[in-house]
């Protein structure tokens, strides 16, 4: 991730016995960080735990194999994951998002539009990518229902990770390329089968991790990136990690729609949270359908949310 070159021109200023890495995996506070041919433990002082996947870091070496986390390079991006009503870090530097959907079994609209509004919200370019196109009696509903995401321009990408490899992994190569990926899915949708087409020995390198971090029997629960070459990266984020989308604002939430946009101020209110508010420009093309019911209801529930926040 970033450039190897600023990290070395970087590392010979003050910081001078600092050395410079990657984070690869993270499991509570310890961290496995890629320096270089390297993969070394880290830990945090204290109790801090501000450390993300993705994060460039500087570390102090203690032993051949392990190192202390000093300083956290500047971030390009910041995504984080729900954690308890709370918003914890989840991945750092991610230039874009992979949402897999696939034709069967069926996806959740709101999961979809919860990522879209964390990618949105931490500029980060989001994608759709539609997978098992195989099971073709499915496919015509699962593209209607996709038309939502592709009419406000999220581009959907079709793949067959079991039916058709070879043509997904073609698929996907140049969309990675130089770009810090993250992939998320619900159950079943085919992330692992995917990963596994892009990385082959993605199953060895798990092992690798969960080894070094002593993950024990939550192998499948943590975040990590495998870098496939110095500019271009994936994170496979388990499960389908709910977004921490507590942090933001009202102002920011309803940017994170980008089909709000053109009637942002044209509200009767200048202050408008468009939910009952008469003559609300957003609540008016909800009503003669230029925003879908579905993605306002969803923008009010994340309101209601993020006024909950305990923090
Ligand atoms: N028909 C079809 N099945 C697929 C395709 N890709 C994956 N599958 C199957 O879908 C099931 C789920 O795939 P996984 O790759 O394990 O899915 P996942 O999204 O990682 O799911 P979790 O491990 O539960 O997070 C498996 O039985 C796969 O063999 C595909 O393109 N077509
Ligand atoms: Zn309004």
């Amino acid at each position: 991730m970033g450039g190897r070159k600023s990290q070395e021109k970087n590392s010979k200023d003050a910081s001078a016995a600092l050395e410079s890495g990657t984070v690869i995996a993270a499991h509570g506070r310890h961290y496995l960080v890629q320096a270089g041919e390297q993969k070394l433990q880290c830990v945090t002082r204290g109790k801090k735990s501000d450390v993300a996947v993705g994060d460039l870091i500087r570390f102090k070496r203690t032993s051949p194999n392990q190192g202390v986390v000093e300083t956290i390079d500047e971030r390009k991006t910041l995504l984080y994951r729900s954690d308890q009503y709370k918003s914890k870090l989840l991945a750092a530097n991610v230039t874009q998002l992979f949402i897999v959907v696939a034709t069967e079994p069926g996806f959740t609209d709101d999961l979809v539009s919860r990522a879209l509004v964390a990618a949105e919200s931490a500029g980060v370019s989001a994608h759709l990518i539609l997978n098992k196109t195989d099971i073709v009696e499915a496919l015509p509903k699962t593209r209607e229902r996709l038309q939502v995401y592709a009419r406000l321009g999220y581009p959907i990408h079709e793949v067959s990770a079991r039916a058709e490899p070879e043509q997904t992994r073609a698929a996907f190569m140049p969309l990675l390329e130089g770009q810090n990926t993250i992939l998320i899915g619900q159950s079943g949708m085919g992330k692992s089968s995917l990963i596994n087409l892009i990385i082959p020995d993605a199953d060895i390198a798990v092992r690798e991790i969960s080894a070094a971090l002593d993950t024990g029997k939550h192998t499948t629960t943590f975040t990590r990136l495998y870098q496939m070459d110095e500019n271009t990266a994936i994170i496979d984020s388990p499960g389908f990690q709910e977004f921490g989308l507590y942090q933001l604002s009202e102002g920011m939430l309803e940017r994170a729609f980008r089909e709000f946009a053109p009637y942002l101020g044209h509200c009767k209110f200048y202050n408008c949270h468009h939910l009952t508010e008469p003559s609300c420009a957003v609540l008016e093309a909800v009503k003669s359908g230029e925003i879908a019911t579905m993605r306002h209801q969803l923008y009010a529930q994340l309101l209601h949310e993020s006024s909950q926040k305990l923090y």
